[in-house]
C-alpha cells in the first residue's frame, strides 16, 4: 500500500491563521474553532466547504457469541432492526432524519434471509451469523478479506456519490463482545479491562462476559499480532467491513465521524492496516463502553458529545454533525477582526 496522505498541512496552518483572525476572543471559540481547522484541512480548502452531503452506512450482522449469555437482549433483534432502518423508524433513523444525514444499510451477517427487505440491503452478505470467538474463529480468513473488501467498495460508493463527511453505524446483538477483544487485543490488556455492560447485562451476566472475553483472546494467542488474523479470529463480518470501510475512507482522504464502541474499535484496526488513518477521523460520542475510551485515547481522538449514549447505529456520529456543521459555518461566514477595525496609527 502507498503511503497515506495527511490531511493537508499548509490548509491547517492558513485555517489556523483564519481561526486567530475571526472577530471572536482569542480561543473563544473552543472545540469548534479546533474542528473547523480539522474540517478544512481535511477538505484541503479555506475557509472549509459546507458539509451539505453527509452519509452514515450502517453495519450489520450477527453474533455467534451472542448465543452465549452475553448480551440483555435476543439475537432476533438483530433483522428486527435492521427492518426498522428500512422503514425509517429507529434512533438513528430519527436523528437523521433531523440532521439532513443520508442512511445506508447493509447486511453482512445478520441470521436471517431478511425476506422483503430491498435487495441492496441484502446484497452483501457474507455468511449467516459469525463464529462463537470464544470458541472459534469469528470468520475464514477469505471471509475476513471479503468482507474488508466490501466496506472498501461501499466507501467508494458514497464517495461517487458526493459524501463530504461518512459516518460508521453498527447493528448485531451481541456485538460489543468482539469489538471489546478487538481493543483487549490491539492494546494489549485483560478482558477486565476492556468489558462493558452493552445493552445492560447485569452484574452477573458482566462477569460472565469478561470470562467468554478472556477466553477468546487465549483462544486467538499470538495470532492477535497481524491485525487482519486477529479480525478474522476475533470480529465478524460487520466489523471487517466496518474496518474496510474506514481505510478506504483515509486512503479517499474522505472524513469520518466515528460513533460509539464498535466504529472506534474498526478505527483502531484502520490505524493499524494504515497507519496515520486516525489523522481523517474524529470522534462523535463518548459511549458507556470502557473500550470505547481505551480505543479513543489510543487513538488521539477527544469526543466531541459526552451524553452517555450507548444506542449504537451511528447515533453518536449523527447526533455529532450539527456541531461539526456550527465549526464549519463559524470559520466560513464570521467576519474577520482586521476588517472591522481601522488600521493602527504606526
Ligand atoms: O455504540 C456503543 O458504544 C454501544 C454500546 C452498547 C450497545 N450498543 C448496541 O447494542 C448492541 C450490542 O450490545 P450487546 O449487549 O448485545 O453486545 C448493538 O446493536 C450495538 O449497536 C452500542
Ligand atoms: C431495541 C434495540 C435497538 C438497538 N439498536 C442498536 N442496538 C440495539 C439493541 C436493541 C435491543
Amino acid at each position: 500500500m502507498s503511503a497515506l496522505a495527511v490531511p493537508d498541512p499548509d490548509v491547517r496552518s492558513a485555517a489556523a491563521e483564519r481561526l486567530a483572525g475571526l472577530a471572536t476572543p482569542t480561543g473563544a471559540l473552543g472545540r469548534l474553532g479546533e474542528l473547523g481547522v480539522w474540517v478544512a484541512a481535511t477538505q484541503g480548502v479555506v475557509p472549509p466547504r459546507p458539509l451539505d452531503n453527509v452519509r452514515l452506512v450502517i453495519f450489520a450482522g450477527d453474533h455467534g457469541v451472542a448465543q452465549h449469555g452475553v448480551s440483555a437482549y435476543p439475537p432476533a433483534i438483530t433483522p428486527a432492526m435492521v427492518r426498522t432502518f428500512v422503514m425509517g423508524k429507529a434512533g438513528v433513523s430519527a436523528l437523521a432524519a433531523a440532521h439532513g444525514v443520508h442512511v445506508r444499510v447493509l447486511d453482512l451477517g445478520v441470521d436471517d434471509d431478511l425476506d422483503g427487505v430491498p435487495a441492496d440491503v441484502r446484497a452483501h452478505k457474507v455468511r449467516r451469523s459469525s463464529g462463537a470467538i470464544h470458541v472459534e474463529d469469528a470468520l475464514s480468513a477469505d471471509e475476513a478479506a471479503q468482507a474488508f473488501e466490501v466496506g472498501r467498495t461501499v466507501a467508494r460508493e458514497e464517495i461517487a456519490a458526493g459524501a463530504q463527511l461518512l459516518l460508521s453505524g453498527d447493528m448485531g446483538i451481541g456485538n460489543t463482545t468482539p469489538a471489546a477483544a478487538m481493543v483487549a487485543a490491539a492494546l494489549g490488556l485483560p478482558a477486565a479491562e476492556v468489558t462493558g455492560r452493552g445493552t445492560g447485562v447485569d452484574d452477573a451476566a458482566l462477569r460472565h462476559k469478561q470470562v467468554v472475553v478472556q477466553q477468546a483472546l487465549d483462544r486467538a494467542g499470538d495470532r492477535v499480532a497481524d491485525p487482519m488474523d486477529a479480525l478474522t479470529a476475533l470480529s465478524s463480518a460487520d466489523l471487517a467491513a466496518t474496518v474496510g470501510y474506514l481505510v478506504q475512507a483515509a486512503e479517499s482522504g474522505v472524513p469520518v465521524l466515528l460513533d460509539g464502541l464498535m466504529s472506534v474499535a474498526c478505527a483502531l484496526y484502520a490505524d493499524r492496516i494504515v497507519p496515520g488513518a486516525a489523522a481523517w477521523f474524529a470522534a462523535g460520542h463518548r459511549s458507556t463502553e470502557p473500550a470505547q475510551a481505551l480505543a479513543l485515547e489510543k487513538l488521539g481522538l477527544e469526543p466531541v458529545l459526552d451524553l452517555g449514549l450507548r444506542l449504537g447505529e451511528g447515533s453518536g456520529a449523527v447526533a455529532a454533525v450539527p456541531v461539526l456543521r456550527s465549526a464549519v459555518a463559524l470559520l466560513r461566514d464570521v467576519a474577520l477582526l482586521a476588517d472591522l477595525m481601522p488600521p493602527e496609527e504606526s
